[in-house]
């Protein structure tokens, strides 16, 4: 019961005009004026949760608790990578201070005896810094790692339950925004928007569109590798395009999921290879999904197929795509992920014209950058406090790796 009413606060609730809560300070002007964006309510989680239920919209919300705990008494969270010099940024410090004794790598170098005790938790903004084996034999108390990101590939998870540290990832908050993108690519790369851009821009006012062709979505065949909550969501979108939805899955969707949005499952990797127009692939990377798309897989692809990429670069083996792209084995591709990220200026991926190419921003959205932390606070105090994670071991579940 706990369970679901925690879970209910991670869930979109319109922002009232007016409202003054922390969501609001997290929305950029432009959006906040208009006030119809949905966006999760900000819950002051020193408050502690027993809660009681009341209704929003419909949906039964989670009231927190009165006791507020003073600064010495919040659970020491140490940030890595907070960097940036965007206003979005500062206000997730502020976001994590509310919950949190917020401890910065600087602060904890300065003082590492005292800083070390208080630490109980990691917040993991991107997921590019590496927690080390170091770092964790001088956290006596930590306990939990919470990775802002659904991505965990960047942190050994293996070493770090040795420790018997938990890891949580924010599923939730990333879904949409990725499939956005996942569409953004496909389109872009059908209708060569990159390329239609450069020339509107270009001093050559003579061009004929004629020359630059592209194919078109609507009623084509897409094939999602990867039904999690992002391939779904990507599924959800494709249908409005009216396109025939393939996906290849280590597990098979509910029949009424895959009734919900069309979708065909395939057994066989292959089958959906050899079918689709668009291959998008949303899998997470494991060892089983290292280089999963090589060059005997884009050899089955159509040669009019696009590679559409918004997992991770490691997914797709880079050398069998540059032969294949540049051979015409397919037609295109459009990546957001790629390894390594960014890619060195030389790189022969950068040379070809039928690639698109963006710097890993499936999340890159303000609403996204407030959503991953809240759901990061939530996860990481959930393991503080004892009590289940919201939503872990259901189907599209939070990930709470270790002992
Ligand atoms: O890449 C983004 C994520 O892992 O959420």
């Amino acid at each position: 019961m706990l369970r679901s009413k925690a879970f209910s606060l991670l869930k979109p609730i319109p922002l009232m005009s007016g409202q003054s809560n922390l969501a609001y300070e997290f929305i950029h002007p432009a959006i906040a004026s208009h006030g119809h964006c949905c966006h999760r309510r900000s819950v002051d989680y020193r408050q502690r949760y027993k809660t009681h239920p009341s209704s929003a919209g419909g949906r039964t919300i989670s009231a927190p608790q009165t006791k507020v705990m003073a600064e010495e008494e919040l659970p020491g969270v140490l940030i890595l990578d907070i960097g940036g010099t965007h206003g979005v940024l500062e206000n997730l410090a502020a976001l994590l201070k509310k919950h949190f004794r917020l401890i910065t790598m600087k602060e904890f170098l300065q003082n590492k005896k005292e800083m070390s005790k208080k630490i109980q938790s990691i917040f993991v903004f991107e997921c590019r810094p590496t927690i080390d084996r170091e770092l964790l034999e001088s956290l006596p108390n930590l306990k939990v790692i919470g990775n802002s990101g659904v991505g965990v590939n960047h942190l050994d998870l293996k070493m770090i339950s040795s420790f018997g540290v938990k890891v949580t990832n924010t599923p939730h908050a990333v879904a949409d925004p990725t499939a956005d993108i996942g569409m953004a690519l496909m389109l872009a790369s059908a209708r060569r928007l990159v390329e239609g851009c450069q020339i509107a821009v270009s001093p050559d006012t003579k061009y004929f569109a004629v020359d630059w062709l592209g194919v078109e979505v609507t009623r084509a065949t897409l094939g999602i590798i990867g039904m999690g909550s992002i391939g779904y969501r990507v599924a959800q979108r494709a249908r409005a395009f009216d396109m025939r939805i393939l996906y290849h899955n280590r597990n098979r969707r509910r029949k009424e999921e895959e009734e919900a949005v069309g979708a065909h499952y395939c057994e066989k990797m292959e089958d959906l290879l050899q079918q689709s127009d668009f291959v998008m692939l949303v899998v997470n990377l494991t060892p089983e999904t290292h280089k999963l798309i090589g060059k005997k897989e884009l050899g089955l692809m159509k040669p009019t197929a696009t590679l559409i990429n918004i997992s991770r670069g490691a997914v797709i083996d880079q050398d069998a795509l540059v032969e294949a792209l540049q051979n015409k084995v397919i037609r295109a591709a459009a990546l957001d992920v790629t390894y390594p990220e960014p890619l060195p200026r030389d790189h022969p991926l950068l040379k070809l014209n039928n690639i698109i190419i963006t710097p890993h921003i499936g999340t890159a959205t303000v609403q996204a950058i407030r959503m991953m932390a809240e759901e990061a606070i939530t996860n990481m105090l959930a393991v503080l406090n004892g009590q289940p994670i919201p939503n872990h071991g259901r189907r599209r579940a939070t990930w709470a790796f270790g002992k």
